[in-house]
């Protein structure tokens, strides 16, 4: 069983400590903060096992070149995407490069992994670092409230501008001769009961707008923790997103129908509406941008985070085989909690360890996965949580 280290064991692990991390200043409060988790020490040995990734020194290649690089860590639910991300973005900002961490999971865990609140939709610098580390969790709710409110300050818009504004009016004129009434629906309508994907869609623009701002451009890494698999697909794939977005419109047909009167839509003036089709506008500009910077293997790498169990590398392989065909750049795999081999005869030990290790083989056997680099991470006793912890993960981890 995996269970805390007593604490004579921390303390002669505690010595090893020292000549694991740097002596600086901030090393040695890391040291002092990191103690309970050198037991992880025996974990070490994990990194023996076999990587396709050789001897290359993948964190050198990332922090590379001073240009922005984007890095979004995704996979499924629970594998350690934000562990991975926080610990990257840690160690890119100790590095020496500006770094913003964003979690675009609407079930947000950056403020439990770094022990501090994050939340509020607006970047929150990271304490406990020297280096300038900056965290946004996206409040998809939020952003929506916004895009909300300020669609009804210039009068309410319409679906039709909307669509028009995504370069689909003619579909919607389409639409309208087939007698669904578009033209009275208002945005706010669709907004109350969002298809899915317009959340992440929202929220990516959102991020786009810190991108974009010049305040922001001394940041020359941006990590995504991005949520699992699913809500991660629909977040890359647009086009998908306005199918549903149309088939959600299709299913308020419905609604329509027997709410004619409560749907009567009022637009304002032609000036108001031109304000609203502007800030609609701009949000399909900031949605082809961010389309074109996720397919732009220059700036951007998607991270694939799994774990060493036959369903979780299913999942990775058919992500990589999503995001191929939406033309997102993939190089590296992080296997992460991967049991080191048991010096003692815990049965229940060597059964786990040999079943990710078959896992790990059907990894270099898959032919989705089999060219990525392959980074292993051990699984450590304790949780990762707060900057030490997260500094010493990136250790790990990122090589
Ligand atoms: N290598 C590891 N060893 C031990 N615990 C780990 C490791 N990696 C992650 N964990 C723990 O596993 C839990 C889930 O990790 P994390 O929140 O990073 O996963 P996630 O993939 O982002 O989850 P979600 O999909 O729910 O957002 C956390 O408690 C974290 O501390």
């Amino acid at each position: 069983m995996l269970v805390s280290p007593a604490p004579h064991l921390v303390r002669s692990l505690s010595f090893a400590a020292s000549r694991l991390v740097p002596p600086s200043p901030a090393a040695s409060f890391a040291v002092s903060r990191v103690q309970p988790f050198l037991f992880v020490r025996r974990s070490l040995r994990v990194r023996a096992i076999t990587s396709t990734a050789g001897d290359v020194a993948e964190f050198e290649e990332m922090a590379s070149g001073t240009k922005r690089k984007y890095y979004m860590l995704g996979g499924k639910g629970g594998v350690g995407k934000t562990s991975c991300a926080a610990s990257l973005a840690v160690k890119f900002a100790n590095h020496g490069h500006p770094t913003i961490v964003v979690s675009t999971d609407p079930a947000h865990s950056l403020s439990d992994s770094f022990a501090q609140d994050l939340s509020g939709g607006t970047l929150v610098p990271v304490d406990g670092l020297d280096a300038p580390l900056f965290a946004l969790e996206i409040n998809p709710e939020k952003a929506r409230e916004e895009f909300r409110s300020a669609s009804q300050k210039s009068g309410g818009t319409g679906v039709k501008d909307f669509m028009d504004s995504m370069g689909l009016g003619m579909l919607v004129e389409q639409l309208v001769k087939e007698g669904i009434p578009l033209g009275e629906l208002k945005l706010g309508e669709l907004l109350d009961t969002p298809p899915p994907g317009l959340d992440e869609a929202i929220a990516i623009s959102k991020v786009m707008q810190f991108v974009e701002a010049q305040e922001y451009n001394m940041f020359s890494r941006i990590v995504f923790d991005t949520a699992p698999t699913g809500h991660t697909l629909r977040l890359l794939s647009l086009p998908d997103f306005l199918d549903a977005s149309i088939g959600k419109i299709l299913k308020l047909k419905q609604k329509l129908a027997s709410a004619t009167s409560a749907i009567k839509s009022v637009f304002g003036q032609e000036e108001t509406k031109q304000d609203a089709s502007d800030k609609l506008e701009q949000l399909r500009e900031r949605m082809v941008k961010v389309r074109e910077l996720f397919r732009d293997a220059e700036s951007t790498e998607f991270v694939i985070v799994t774990i060493p169990t036959v369903m979780a590398v299913s999942e990775s392989s058919r992500l990589h085989s999503s995001l191929k065909k939406e033309n997102v750049p993939v190089k590296r795999l992080i296997v992460n909690q991967v049991l080191p081999p048991s010096a003692s005869d815990c049965k229940f030990c060597a059964m786990k360890r040999k079943d990710q290790m078959r896992a790990i083989e059907m990894i270099q056997n898959d032919a989705e996965l089999m060219g990525l680099k392959l980074m292993q991470a051990p699984l450590v006793d304790v949780e990762i949580r707060g900057v030490p912890a997260l500094r010493f993960m990136g250790d790990i981890v990122w090589k």
